[in-house]
């Protein structure tokens, strides 16, 4: 009955741990063994006082197997009562748990000086190497109270040091110490002697700084390790014997400094890594446990502001820990001996001066004392967590990058966040108080700020420069968290990068173009972060206009137009006005100017809403009337609540004239309408491979209307398109509604539309929208049905080329199997449709001699390709038979573009 109450125990604690303690009480053993409790509790207590179980006096009682807890602990418990579970976690004997980093970087050092200290009979002799300070005669002391534990030597075992180091001027004294004498070995040598390592019998002897060794002094070792035996000094004649495990340590590269027959009796050799080495988490969790140590000291509470943490964390250390250990001790004492209150406060300026030589002059300049966020330093364990408000915006901006599979999305709820550490830096009482330094900041980054949005002629307030310059600011306060924190997530941040370099080209561009200068400028190092929120904060320069309408809000004064236009932007919910603050003298031309250059750098646009804190507006109107292309309606005594209404209705989609009559009952303000110089509203047909083929196209969508209308179709080069985006005539002689095509040339902000969806009237709404402007609904519905007549696939093959539809498509329809075969990806039925045109057209182009020869980056593809273009082209053998033509192989260029388009 007690063999199986025992077994069951064991089998409890072999399988469960320690917190599931309620089935380790006399109650639940009872239940499960049918026994009565009381029978159960007499022979448990029995097994404790043989020494079989540990019991815990608490309520419940607990009873464990001993063996099993030692196991799992790896160490020795030496009583077999404990009145809590507290007692029993201190009891435990600890010796490399003591060790920071024996679970992670130090885990094999660990495990090389476990395995040489107990392996029989006598342990092999250990070389550990490492920097100064590294932790060497830490570890030789741990692994002889790990051998203490593990009963590997006797509880008597002594554990002996020698400094080599110290006998550098007097190696026979140390030979001496180390073996011992006998009388009159030497003079002085007044009676017989031990020595160490008759001292260190059954113990460990531990030999730092093993490099000072004197050859000699080695030989007479190689005896010792060979044989356990050894002279005395002085007497050659008497062999004594010592039992003792050796430790080595050196700083040196063993191999050149020490004797090659010292080294082969030394099996094995630990590297111990350097501070620098260490994990992250390791050096924290190192000042951590120093600065614990200090407390218990003292006696008192300690703060340290998070700056002087993360610059201890950023230091490197020389000599190791052994020099951090010692830094911390004479901050803590530097800081203990002002005596100033009841807890010690460190301070970033309390590091000694060594630790501000890497510093940037900047971050110096705005270091303020008083808005440290001091840490209580119990915090500093473990916290993997943003410290800071400016890292926790990091934190967010890069789990909302990374959670949202949906990047635009996440993009606003990034700029969201952003929004809200700005509402909090300028709403958070100390950030309204602008230090001296700050200032002079902020009045460095107003003129980077102008230079850069002068290049690009962008508008961008004082407001937003104010906002953004904050972020500096605050950023230079946090430069080594920054760092740390950016290597820690590095591979998420290049991420982010990339997709923003991708999405928002020419924002990511300005926003480096900034950081650039303020780096060369200001003497200070920026991070990719800091990249992120400005490419952020630029991206309404890469987004659409609302409609082709844009507000503009001009003020004169330092921040008026910005705060207008922030706060109107704010509670519209999206971006609506620029602000530009204008100079208190500005002349009415210079104002012109100003609007001019802002058009320019938003065209095409259609419409202009000019909102101006001027009372007479006729000046203004006079002189922009004859410049603009497009509408402008100008309103004057701009005010926020004027601002809200107008932008409000822009948000509706309502045209400028409107919204000046619904704002004609406003009588505190005027307002004036400027008709554009009309710009033709058109579409763009385009085709990848030639002007023949986008006139066809355009034919076509003509040839479907029911009367001419006021709307352009024009044939346009795709290769001048994809070239010069919006920045290509054809965009400032005509508005652009639309692009019809084989292949999209990309211009960003005038949607495309490809051929193939008309065809399969696959969201054509966009052409029907737009040419019902011009239709009434009984010709809207003709032109519809004229298009479904004529963009049937061999209606366009037929009106495209001159072959024969119903021939041309067979060979077409094979090719392209072969193709999706080849290529190993299947198109979707509108991908696979343009294709049937695209390769008609080709068709066409090879007996009209109108090849492509030569297509620029088709090298590059060749070279990267070469093998898979070959094989691609061997396909049209057989259309190159029947018409009796060649295609050339840059046409597998554009063949192979309709393979990358992604269909899902
Ligand atoms: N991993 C560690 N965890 C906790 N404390 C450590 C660790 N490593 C070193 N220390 C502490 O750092 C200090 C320096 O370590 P130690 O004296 O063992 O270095 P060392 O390599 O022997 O230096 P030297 O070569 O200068 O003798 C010691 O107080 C030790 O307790």
């Amino acid at each position: 009955m007690r063999e199986q109450l025992l077994n069951e125990l064991q089998k409890r604690c072999r399988e469960h741990g320690l917190e599931e303690n309620e089935i380790f009480t006399a109650a639940s053993l009872s239940e499960t063994l049918q026994l009565s409790r009381n029978t159960v509790s007499q022979y448990l207590n029995e097994f404790v006082k043989k020494g079989v179980l540990v019991k815990i006096n608490s309520r419940p009682v607990y009873f464990f197997d001993k063996k099993s807890m030692e196991t799992v602990w790896d160490t020795t418990i030496t009583q077999n009562i404990f009145s809590s579970f507290e007692e029993l976690e201190a009891s435990r004997e600890k010796d490399f748990e003591k060790l920071i980093g024996y679970q992670g970087s130090l885990q094999t050092v660990v495990e090389h000086c476990k395995a040489a200290v107990s392996y029989p009979d006598n342990g092999l002799p250990v070389l550990l190497y490492g920097a100064t300070g590294s932790g060497k005669s830490f570890l030789a002391a741990l692994t002889y109270q790990y051998a203490l534990h593990h009963k590997i030597v006797k509880s008597t075992a002594k554990f002996i040091t020698v400094n080599c180091a110290e006998y550098a001027n007097n190696p026979e004294l140390l030979t001496a110490n180390l073996f011992g004498y006998v009388k009159g070995a030497y003079t002085g040598a007044e009676e017989n002697q031990e020595g160490l390592l008759s001292l260190a019998n059954e113990g460990v002897l531990f030999l730092d700084e093993v490099h000072c060794l004197e050859a000699k002094c080695q030989e007479k070792l190689f005896q010792y390790m060979d044989k356990g035996i050894y002279h005395k000094v002085g007497d050659n004649e008497k062999w004594y014997r010592s039992n003792c495990r050796l430790i080595f340590a050196t700083t040196e590269n063993p191999q050149t400094t020490l004797l090659k027959t010292l080294l082969r009796r030394i099996p094995i050799t630990v590297v111990v890594p350097s501070l620098k080495e260490r994990p992250l988490q390791e050096k924290r969790e190192l000042i951590y446990s120093m600065f614990m140590n200090e407390k218990k000291r003292i006696q008192k509470d300690i703060f340290i502001s998070n700056l002087a943490f993360q610059t201890l964390l950023d230091f490197t250390f020389v000599g190791n820990v052994g020099e951090m250990e010692n830094s911390i001790k004479a901050i803590c004492a530097g800081v203990f001996v002002k005596k100033e209150q009841d807890a010690l406060n460190i301070h970033f300026l309390d590091l000694p001066s060594y630790f501000f030589k890497t510093m940037k002059s900047v971050q110096m300049k705005t270091y303020d004392r008083e808005s440290e966020t001091m840490l209580p330093i119990e915090e500093l364990h473990g916290t993997k967590k943003a410290a800071t408000p400016l890292l926790l915006l990091y934190e967010r901006i890069l789990g909302v990058h990374k959670k949202n599979d949906d990047f635009l999305q996440g993009i606003e709820r990034c700029r969201l966040l952003i929004q809200n550490f700005i509402d909090y830096m300028f709403f958070k009482e100390k950030y309204n108080v602008v230090s001296s330094n700050e200032d002079f900041l902020l009045k460095m980054l107003d003129k980077i700020y102008s230079i850069i949005m002068n290049k690009y002629s962008l508008a961008v307030s004082n407001n937003q420069i104010k906002i953004y310059s904050k972020f500096f600011v605050e950023y230079t306060k946090n430069v080594t968290d920054a760092k740390i924190w950016i290597a820690m997530h590095q591979e998420e941040v290049t991420l982010f990068h990339n997709n923003l370099q991708d999405y928002y080209p020419r924002a990511y561009r300005i926003a480096n173009e900034v950081v650039e200068n303020v780096e060369l400028n200001l003497d200070v190092e920026l991070d990719e972060m800091i990249v992120i929120i400005l490419t952020l904060s630029f991206i309404d320069i890469d987004q659409d206009t609302n409609n082709g309408r844009i507000g503009l809000i001009l003020c004169h004064g330092y921040s008026t137009a910005s705060s207008i236009s922030d706060t109107a932007n704010h509670m519209l919910g999206s971006h609506v006005f620029d602000g530009i603050d204008m100079e208190l003298r500005i002349s009415i031309d210079k104002i012109v100017q100003l609007v001019d250059d802002y058009l320019k750098q938003k065209a095409p646009i259609q419409e202009l809403m000019l909102l101006v804190d001027m009372g007479s507006l006729e000046k203004i109107y006079e002189k922009l009337a004859p410049l603009s292309d497009c509408n402008i309606g100008l309103i004057n005594r701009v005010s926020t609540a004027t601002a809200l209404e107008a932008g409000n209705m822009m948000k509706q989609g309502r045209n400028v004239k409107a919204i000046l009559e619904a704002l004609k009952n406003n009588n505190v303000i005027s307002t004036h309408f400027i008709e554009g110089k009309k710009r033709k509203e058109a579409i763009l047909t385009v085709c990848a491979t030639g002007f023949g083929t986008a006139k066809k196209i355009s034919e076509l969508i003509i040839t479907s209307l029911p009367r001419t209308i006021e709307l352009e179709v024009i044939p346009y080069d795709y290769q001048s398109l994809l070239e010069n985006g919006l920045e290509d005539m054809i965009f400032s002689e005509y508005n652009v509604q639309l692009m019809v095509g084989t292949l999209d040339p990309e211009v960003k902000g005038i949607p495309y539309m490809a051929m193939e969806s008309i065809m399969t009237n696959d969201e054509a709404q966009e052409l029907y929208q737009l040419i019902g402007k011009y239709l009434d609904a009984n010709e809207l519905e003709q032109f519809s049905k004229n298009i479904m007549k004529n963009f049937t696939l061999s209606n366009i093959v037929n009106h495209l080329t001159i072959l024969n539809a119903e021939k041309v498509m067979e060979d077409v329809e094979d090719i392209v199997t072969d193709l999706e075969e080849l290529l190993e990806k299947k198109l979707s039925p509108t991908t696979k449709v343009g294709l049937y045109v695209h390769i008609s057209c080709l068709i066409e182009r090879m007996i009209l001699r109108q090849e492509i020869t030569t297509v620029e980056g088709f090298d590059a593809l060749l070279g990267e390709h070469g093998d898979i273009i070959m094989k691609m082209k061997h396909v049209f053998s057989g259309v190159e038979m029947r018409y009796s033509v060649e295609v050339p192989y840059p046409e597998m260029y554009y063949i192979l573009n309709y393979f990358k388009i992604s269909d899902n």
